[in-house]
């Protein structure tokens, strides 16, 4: 496929160029701040940037007619609104997590939240000392698939990818359900995968969950 990477110079998008280039895949359309370099059409852009690019990156999906897959955090429910509007257009696929293991973790979380609905619940998320935004977007999606308002501690410290545990605990248990990212190839390959998936997509929003829900089935 011919693609676009918003934000190349970053830390994701170094990654997502060596990977696609790797799996045969063009890089056509490379963005940064102050820096736009085209050579052809991209079929596919992907945003591992910043949320200021996001106006930039709507106007370069409709002008090429490319899909998006979205990674960037800390958007807000305007960005949102601005994303479901432009998948009338094209088709988008948004996730605050490209792992497939956080994946895994909402569906659990969704099924059996009401099991846990008297429970105390917090959320915890350790990053990398460079993250901008905090809390991280994924302790977000993991609040939104427990359904309920939930204390989240964030630390930012050394090189961590992502860690996120969920504690449930009631006055003779605890429950602690975590996940960590060894290395942030593994959000790169989900990119991947969710790119090849919207490759034939003609407009819609979609997930990563819509990307594995053969899985999970
Ligand atoms: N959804 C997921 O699975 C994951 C999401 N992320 C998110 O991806 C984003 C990038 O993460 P990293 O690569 O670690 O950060 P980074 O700071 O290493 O890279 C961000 C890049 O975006 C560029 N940038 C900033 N503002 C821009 C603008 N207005 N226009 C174009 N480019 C701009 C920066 O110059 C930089 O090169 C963050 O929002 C992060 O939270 C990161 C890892 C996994
Ligand atoms: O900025 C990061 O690095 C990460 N950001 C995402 C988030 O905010 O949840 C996903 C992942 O944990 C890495």
């Amino acid at each position: 496929m011919k693609y676009g990477v918003i934000g190349y110079k970053g830390k994701m998008g170094r990654l997502i160029t060596k990977l696609f280039n790797e799996k045969g895949h063009t890089s056509v359309l490379y963005v940064d701040k102050n820096s736009i370099k085209q050579t052809d059409i991209p079929e596919i852009i992907i945003d591992f940037s910043s949320k200021d690019a996001l106006p930039h990156t709507i106007e370069l999906c409709i002008k090429n007619s490319a899909n998006l897959v979205i990674g960037t955090t800390g958007l807000s429910n305007e960005d949102i609104s601005s994303l479901k509007d432009l998948s009338k257009k094209v088709a988008i696929l948004q996730s605050y997590n490209f792992s497939f293991g956080i994946n895994i973790i909402v569906e659990i979380l969704e099924k059996f939240k009401t099991l846990f609905s008297d429970w105390d619940c917090e959320i915890f998320e350790i990053h990398h000392s460079e993250k901008k935004d905090k809390p991280s977007g994924t302790a977000f999606m993991l609040e939104k698939a427990i359904n309920r308002k939930i204390n989240i501690t964030s630390a930012r410290i050394g090189g961590i990818p992502g860690d996120h545990t969920i504690l449930f605990a009631n006055q003779g248990e605890l429950i602690s359900i975590s996940h960590r990212a060894i290395s942030r190839e593994v959000f790169a390959l989900g990119a991947l995968k969710a790119s090849e998936w919207l490759l034939s997509k003609k407009k819609g929003y979609y997930t990563f969950k819509d990307v594995i829900k053969e899985g999970l089935k």
